[in-house]
């Protein structure tokens, strides 16, 4: 596929796609649920059906009633599924998923595809089979295939060593199970979701700063909710409306939870015009107006900063290229655990196009501000690097010539991605 550069500023409105990680857990809450839940706008991404189908392989009973998902919830009573799960691409259907494992008394096989299987799991294998967890694995990474066998769980005082919303939310699934009070400790916020979701479904959790403590065993109850648009796909038309000269956008219903919305901090820092209107408070979302001014600045991403935005480095990246001095991206290692390892992926990317950009152990500097041209992409099952890559070539002399199935790439998080690309194109 061919992306050409863009004569026009892009204009218009979007409304997002739902958001990845909260589908995620609404459909992980409902399946472990007692009764019924119903989920209004649930994202049926390709990593969102991955999840569904693991759970309809444990014999969780679930239909679409009009656009609505209805789960009929197993109380935690999962059924060994027949075959192995494969989780695909989605590092949060595997790490999440153990944590419920964990406490199943059946064994499981898991699988995923070539990128999954390079991924790092013993940042839940570890703590799991303190727990009590039988979870056999591949090398010192206890990468995937994984084959857990759960049962009886012990509740644990862990200090998460990675700053890592699956790892916690793995581990508070994992102690809503176990006979007596969990305690853990985070290095740094990370997304909250789990923490905000468990009450809806009438579990008890206590927060205080970065300190989580969960009781077990505890049942859950099902419920109604609703997802907000996903704020990591709003940041690839944030993105682009600053660095497409004359563009202005209002993206619609995102979810703008602290926890995620660090890009929102970045931009303003580095000089973009962008603003919140019709903030809902009671699903957290609201309609972000974004505005092209062109003299924007490069400045540091790092520390707190970094889970607030870890899944919108790659495209913050682009827009370093596109501001003028050093943007240093450091504390952001996690990076390289990714569907790609997204320091070398997007410095390969970016350099490809003729941007200065050099990376680090744990992170990248990017000097700005480079005119872009064109590149051959490489396939890549990354689609933040995919999407990337797109925005790029809206700027590039000559666009960007793209892999053939980017599409599909990409529907790991955004289906409509190039539907919404074109509705906001002159
Ligand atoms: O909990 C989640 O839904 C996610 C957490 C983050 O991963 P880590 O927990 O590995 O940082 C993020 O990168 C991923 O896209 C989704
Ligand atoms: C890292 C991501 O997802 P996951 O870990 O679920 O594969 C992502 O969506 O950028």
């Amino acid at each position: 596929m061919k992306i050409t550069k863009l004569m026009n500023p892009l204009k218009g409105e979007i409304e997002l796609p739902s958001d990845k990680s909260i589908s995620h857990r609404a459909v992980m809450f409902g399946s472990i649920a007692k009764g019924k839940t119903i989920i209004h706008r649930l994202l049926l991404s390709a990593d969102v059906k991955t999840t569904l189908s693991a759970f309809q392989k444990m014999g969780v009973k679930m239909k679409f009633v009009g656009d609505d998902l209805e789960i009929e919830g197993s109380n935690f009573h999962l059924t060994q599924p027949r075959t192995s799960l494969d989780f695909g691409n989605s590092g949060t259907t595997a790490r999440l998923l153990m944590g419920i494992l964990a406490s199943q008394n059946f064994e499981t096989h898991l699988v995923g595809d070539e990128s999954l299987l390079k991924r790092p799991m013993n940042r839940v294998a570890i703590p799991l089979s303190l727990m009590g967890a039988d979870v056999r694995a591949q090398g010192s990474q206890a990468t995937l295939p994984v084959t857990i066998k759960g049962g009886h769980l012990n509740p644990i005082n862990y200090e998460i060593p990675v700053a890592s919303a699956q790892v916690k939310t793995s581990l508070i699934f994992a102690a809503l199970r176990a006979q007596g009070k969990s305690h853990f400790i985070e290095q740094l916020q990370t997304r909250d979701h789990t923490e905000r979701m468990l009450p809806l479904f009438g579990g008890k959790i206590e927060v205080k700063d970065l300190e989580i403590k969960v009781s077990g065993p505890q049942n859950l109850f099902g419920t109604t909710l609703t997802v907000p648009g996903d704020f990591s796909s709003a940041s690839f038309w944030i993105v682009a409306t600053l660095i497409v000269p004359g563009s202005e956008l209002l993206l619609k219903k995102v979810g703008v939870n602290p926890t995620r919305t660090g890009l929102l901090d970045i931009v303003k820092t580095m000089g973009a015009k962008i603003e919140l209107l019709n903030f809902d408070h009671s699903h957290e979302t609201a309609d972000i107006h974004v505005t092209y001014t062109g003299d924007l600045r490069g400045i540091e991403i790092s520390g707190e900063l970094i889970p607030r935005c870890i899944d919108e480095l790659p495209i913050l990246s682009l827009l370093a290229t596109q501001a003028t001095g050093e943007t240093v991206i450091k504390n952001a290692k996690e990076l390289r655990f990714k569907e790609s390892d997204r320091i070398s992926s997007v410095t390969s990317l970016l350099k490809s196009m003729g941007a200065d950009i050099t990376p680090y152990e744990d992170g990248m500097i990017i000097v700005g501000k480079t005119d872009l041209s064109s590149s051959e992409v490489e396939a890549n099952k990354d689609h933040r690097l995919m999407m990337t890559a797109v925005i790029a070539g809206l700027i590039a002399e000559n666009g960007n010539n793209l892999p053939d199935n980017i599409e599909e790439i990409i529907s790991t998080s955004y289906p409509t991605f190039f539907e919404d690309l074109r509705k906001i194109c002159q």
